[in-house]
């Protein structure tokens, strides 16, 4: 196994039925650092409890009121240590006198944090260290000080680049590893980005910085409500680039679900490529009725909420299906006031819904998918998932895939869409249903007018470093 397999390995072991003790007398009082603390405890949650980083540091900063440079650092640090754990593991690694698994659980929490901040942000060498000591004082009692302050000095003998040129596989025997590496990714994931994007070299590393940037916010406005214009001026966004209901928000425009539009639904947060997929599905012309569209996997309910808005005003309805019960009430929500039937339960057997084969007009699948196409989004998923994730998702989207074609009527169109560049997840599944089913693929190209840069069709991937949006794929097919 490679040092990085280890390394995942252990990130995702099992979790320490014994949280670290906290305030185990101090030799003296912990200095008062909510920023550090709050990222701290992101990284522990992460850890031990699955939590999802980017909804938990948010709820850390307003519960302990947290705001301005103070939240802004926590979300750097918190989000950036996260999104890097692989990476920060092999430097500490290359610096610990025991093997990683040896150490403490809660102690590498902090010395993740601490690696972080010397590393990759511009907080002097001694600040970085001696806030992590303080750090670890307040948590552990004085007992790791000294250890942490070694290791962490140990770490700063060299700056991240020094780091890499380590410990970095040889770029030329291993350039897959080497990207992966440098850009903080599992070695599988860039394999599957590499795979997808035909690179192993310039594009491949523009594709894997793209996923450590922040993504900017991007809004829909609700057709039939609002014009993008007319959005961007309320909101101070731009309109997008492709989207016609698209705006982007400017970076560190401040939570969206305050904005006024958004409040009075008029628009809510939606990323421009799904935007952009939800819309593949009403393109391609077809002859005769047009007005039954489904969703068989709608939770939240963005892209029903979309198609949905579409259909009341050409006088259609939506069909929506969710398998879970809580996000199907998020359906209901993000749908309030449209014409749309909600029904909870498995789209892979439509008959027990009362969904009859052959009636819907256009059926979108967004099937639930790895998520490699927005790890901006999500800082921990790139550590969390694992490659054996893959077989068992490819198998529940090739059955849903199969039922939405058994359920679109002669004529009509099937989007398969997914929020990923895994060849598995995206040619590898619609290839096998068309071999199945003897459904025609359409040049999905065309159902994304305006759109650079969109390769060799016929199936659409768009990109975080090419596009600005998530890494969706969308396949368009008739049956
Ligand atoms: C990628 S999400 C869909 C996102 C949604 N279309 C949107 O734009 O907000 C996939 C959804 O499929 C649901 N799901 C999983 N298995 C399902 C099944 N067998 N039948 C129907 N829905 C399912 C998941 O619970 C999840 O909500």
């Amino acid at each position: 196994m490679t040092q990085q397999g280890r390394r995942q390995e252990r990130f995702s072991r099992p979790r320490s039925p014994h949280p670290p003790k906290r305030r185990t007398g101090p030799s003296r009082p912990p200095v008062e650092d909510p920023a550090r603390q709050a990222a701290l405890d992101t990284l522990r949650e992460v850890r031990v409890r699955d939590a999802y980083a980017n909804l938990l540091l948010p709820q850390l900063l307003r519960e302990r009121r947290i705001t301005g440079r103070d939240a802004a650092l926590a979300t750097e640090l918190a989000y950036g240590a996260c999104r890097s754990i692989g990476l920060l593991d092999e430097i500490l690694d290359a610096c610990l006198d025991r093997p990683l698994n040896k150490v403490e659980p809660g102690l590498l929490d902090v010395l993740r944090l601490g690696t972080y901040q010397l590393l990759r942000t511009r907080i002097p060498a001694h600040a970085a260290v001696a806030s992590t000591v303080d750090l670890v004082r307040g948590e552990q009692g004085s007992r790791q000080t000294g250890f942490v302050n070694a290791v962490l000095r140990k770490v700063s003998e060299l700056d991240e680049e020094a780091w890499m040129d380590r410990l970095a596989p040889d770029p030329a025997q291993d350039p897959i590893g080497n990207l992966s590496m440098r850009n903080a990714h599992p070695r599988w994931v860039a394999r599957a980005f590499a795979d997808s994007l035909g690179s192993t070299g310039e594009e491949l590393a523009a594709a894997l910085a793209a996923n450590n940037e922040r993504p900017a916010v991007h809004l829909v406005a609700r057709p039939g409500e609002v014009t993008a214009e007319e959005l961007a001026a309320m909101t101070g966004g731009e309109v997008a680039p492709y989207s016609p209901y698209g705006v982007r928000l400017a970076a560190g425009a401040g939570d969206p679900a305050g904005l006024e539009p958004v409040r009075e639904r008029l628009a809510s947060v939606q990323d421009e490529g799904s935007q952009l997929c939800a819309l593949a599905l009403t393109r391609p012309p077809i002859t005769g009725a047009d007005e039954r569209w489904l969703d068989l996997c709608s939770g939240p309910g963005g892209k029903s909420a979309l198609l949905a808005a579409l259909l009341a005003i050409s006088g259609g309805s939506l069909d929506a299906v969710e398998k879970a019960p809580h996000r199907a009430r998020l359906v209901e929500r993000a749908t309030e006031g449209l014409p749309i039937t909600l029904h909870t339960g498995d789209g892979r057997q439509p008959a027990a819904l009362g969904l009859a084969p052959g009636t819907f007009d256009r059926v979108l699948v967004d099937a639930p998918c790895t998520g490699l196409g927005s790890l901006r989004r999500r800082p921990e998923s790139r550590w969390r998932r694992q490659p054996s994730d893959v077989g068992e998702l490819t198998r529940l989207q090739r059955e849903l895939l199969l039922s939405a074609v058994e359920l679109v009527r002669p004529g009509g169109v099937v989007a398969y869409v997914v929020c990923s560049p895994h060849l598995a997840e995206t040619v590898g599944v619609v290839s096998d249903v068309v071999r199945r089913t003897g459904v025609t693929t359409l040049d999905a190209r065309e159902s994304f007018p305006a759109m650079p840069d969109l390769g060799a069709g016929p199936h659409v991937q768009l990109w975080p470093h090419r596009h600005g949006t998530d890494a969706m794929f969308c396949a368009l097919l008739r049956r």
